[in-house]
């Protein structure tokens, strides 16, 4: 565990016993989540994320393992048996960890006031008016000043994931554990939705672990990303590190429609262009990231070598403050020139994937 982890899972498994069948639904998770940290969990349906996150604040007690937040043992394994923070030191644990959910979870018979107020409402180290000066500034954090008397039913999907998330800060947690939260909303509210999670994060320094099966969403706002596949975290790391050097298929597959790479390749490949390809031409992705970047690649291809480069699909990401690039393009000239140059764009960093034709 690092010094500055929140949370940090060791070793974590989770089965359910059903009738005739064990469900594995985690298997030997060990993740540590530093203090400020946005952490993107991504995986399929079914891949054990909402189990995991769960065990984070003990809705879902693991079988075995030990959850460590602000370095209280929430569960712990020793000699093989696993113990568990119960009663008064387990809710006053809890009271750190805001949870919102897909489905909002909210009380359709109550106001958005009163949905945010209780969490608090039988805090007595709060007087009523203290109570209720924290639920209108909640609602002025989330941009909702003027619904506090709405009830849900009034409000889009939007606005009940506000009232939500104003609900999870009542008791000033140090973490927001973010379960499909965006899944159910329209692009565009899905993006008001994560960029006040990010302003959250950096105007409370509140500590976001985010699961998703969208790629996009992580890559928007998280800095540190996990995979999970099948009960396991396959591939963990910064967000930078995922999305240039990614090592599982999954992951690439993840990021690939985040960028909208798969999309744009299918429709370069089905141009007439690269069907009626001609050798020594080739079809070739540049990924770069960092110092390196788009205009200079392509200009020094002609300059150096004299390649024509034809640009076919391009996208740029700002990742983490670093561009992140993709280049699809068809590359005409010489074929030993070609070779040369590719060997010498990759010595500079650049990602070469061949896509079409044969480097001869
Ligand atoms: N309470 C439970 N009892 C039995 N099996 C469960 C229980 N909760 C989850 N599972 C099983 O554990 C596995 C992981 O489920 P989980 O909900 O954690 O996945 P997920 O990645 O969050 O997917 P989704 O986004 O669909 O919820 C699944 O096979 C699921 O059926």
């Amino acid at each position: 565990m690092s010094e500055q982890s929140i949370i940090s899972l060791k070793n974590i498994e989770v089965k359910f016993q059903q009738k005739n069948q064990l469900i594995h639904a985690v298997k030997d998770v060990s993740l540590d989540i530093e203090r400020g940290d946005i952490y993107g969990i991504v995986g399929y349906s079914g891949a054990g994320k909402s189990t995991l996150v769960r065990v984070i604040n003990l809705l879902q007690k693991p079988t075995s393992g030990t959850v460590l937040v602000n370095n209280i043992p929430l569960a712990e394994t020793n000699n093989n048996k696993t113990t568990y923070l119960q009663g008064s030191k387990l809710r006053n644990a809890r009271k750190k960890i805001g949870m919102i959910f897909q489905h909002f979870n909210l009380m359709n018979e109550r106001t958005v006031a009163d949905n945010v107020l209780f969490p608090i409402a039988r805090n007595h180290t709060l007087t009523k008016e203290q109570k209720n000066t924290k639920v209108a500034d909640l609602l002025a954090l989330v941009g909702l000043s003027d619904r506090s008397n709405a009830y849900p039913s009034q409000l889009s999907g939007g606005q009940k994931q506000r009232v939500a998330i104003a609900r999870a800060l009542a008791s000033d947690p140090e973490i927001l554990i973010s379960d499909e939260a965006t899944s159910a909303l329209d692009p565009k509210t899905t993006n008001a939705i994560l960029a006040l999670l990010k302003s959250l994060n950096e105007k409370l320094g509140l500590t976001i672990v985010l699961i998703t099966h969208e790629m996009q969403a992580v890559k928007d706002i998280a800095n540190k990303v996990a995979v999970m596949e099948n009960g396991q975290i396959i591939e963990n790391g910064s967000l930078l590190e995922i999305f240039t050097n990614p090592q599982k298929q999954l992951t690439k597959d993840f990021i690939d429609t985040a960028t909208q790479l798969e999309d744009g390749l299918a429709k370069v490949q089905a141009q007439p262009i690269v069907t009626n390809l001609q050798a020594p031409d080739v079809l070739v992705q540049f990924s770069y990231a960092g110092e390196t970047t788009g205009e200079p690649l392509i200009s020094s291809l002609f300059k150096e070598y004299g390649i024509v480069a034809n640009i076919l699909f391009g996208n740029v990401e700002i990742l983490q403050s670093t561009p992140v690039g993709t280049l699809i393009v068809i590359l005409s000239g010489e074929s030993h020139a070609i070779q040369t140059a590719l060997h010498n764009v990759k010595e500079q960093g650049v990602k070469v994937t061949l896509l079409k034709g044969e480097l001869i």
